[in-house]
């Protein structure tokens, strides 16, 4: 299979990467990260989630940050919802699409979203349903794709299965996830070929987390299989507070200098990129997570 000759990147950032923070970031500063975001080119940007803030307090600002973002046309907002409940409090502030959750492990379903894999389904439904009937696009996670930290090794047929659940709803696009990054591409490539029983080439997703190294390698191997949208985090934030010792995204500026290096267009400045890669590593004290970027500025500071 030829690879892709363009991908679209979705910067989980704000969200995913910010979740498991300890210390309390603004809504101001998570409205200036989206700003940066979408100057640099970014064209979906996942922004928040309503779930419950009880569980993830980093995200009760939920609708304060829905509220502050300067929305640019052609630019795609979107946030997560857990329930029925979510979905009322997302509706209100207009995403243009939001996130149903499940995940491949019903250990990690149970620790994540305190239900099982079934019961997460019947959750969505009507939220799905809802959402469509407003012309949101649906997309799903599909949690512990390769791994899980609860359950070790994850055979495909148990993503097959979600993802066939998640058709049935009526999701749209489902995003296949190494939560806690122990994919390598082989593995990887069983996992997303599960989901593709069930989902076309434009309607899936890789979403890798860079624990163990591997998430580059894990995109080139999702490439080669013809996927072409992925999710990243700018400077490599995140991690998922129900994953313990899972690191973040894959660096969005790293995806971005290997796809430019290969002659696929993402629409992304990485200069602009790796300047709001850099004001949110400034924010939070600490050094980037991407190799990329962390090249990138040391050369312009000498
Ligand atoms: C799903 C629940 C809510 C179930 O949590 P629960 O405790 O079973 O919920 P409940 O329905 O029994 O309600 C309990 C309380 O929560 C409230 N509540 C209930 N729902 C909501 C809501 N939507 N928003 C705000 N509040 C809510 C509800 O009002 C009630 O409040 P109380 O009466 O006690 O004051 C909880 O488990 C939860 O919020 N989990 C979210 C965990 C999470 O956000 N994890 C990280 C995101 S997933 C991820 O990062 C993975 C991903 C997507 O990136 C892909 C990958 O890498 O794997």
């Amino acid at each position: 299979m030829p690879l892709p000759s363009r991908v679209k990147l979705v910067d989980v950032g704000p969200r995913d990467g910010l979740q498991n923070e300890k210390q309390m970031v603004p809504a101001a500063v998570k409205i200036e990260l989206v700003q940066r975001l979408q100057n640099a080119g970014l064209k979906e940007i996942e922004v928040t989630s309503f779930v419950s803030p009880k569980w993830v307090p980093q995200m009760a600002d939920n609708a304060e940050v829905m509220a502050g973002i300067a929305r640019q046309p052609g630019v795609r907002y979107s946030v997560l919802v857990p329930n029925q409940q979510g979905f009322e409090a997302a509706q209100k502030t207009q995403p243009d699409e939001i996130v149903v959750f499940a995940a491949a492990s019903e250990a990690f379903s149970q620790r994540n979203i305190n239900c099982s894999i079934a019961e997460s389904i019947e959750r969505f439904r009507p939220v799905v349903a809802a959402a469509r009937a407003q012309n949101m696009y649906v997309r799903g996670a599909i949690s512990c794709a390769v791994g899980c930290p609860y359950e070790g090794e994850i055979a495909p047929e148990r993503v097959a299965q979600v993802a066939r659940l998640m058709r049935e709803i009526g999701v749209q696009h489902v995003g296949v996830a190494d939560t806690i990054g122990v994919g390598t591409p082989l593995k990887v490539q069983r996992a997303l070929e599960a989901a593709l029983q069930h989902y076309g080439l434009d309607e899936i997703s890789g979403h890798f987390h860079d624990t163990y190294g591997q998430a580059l390698a894990n995109t080139l191997a999702a490439l080669q299989l013809g996927v072409w949208q992925f999710d990243a985090s700018v400077a490599g934030l995140g991690g998922c507070p129900y994953a313990k010792g899972a690191t973040g995204n894959v660096a969005t500026e790293d995806v971005v200098y290997l796809l430019h290096g290969m002659g696929i267009d993402t629409g992304i400045d990485l200069e602009l990129l790796v300047d709001a890669g850099q004001f949110i590593s400034d924010y939070l004290g600490r050094k980037s997570n991407s190799r990329a970027a962390t090249a990138l500025w040391t050369k312009r500071l000498n």
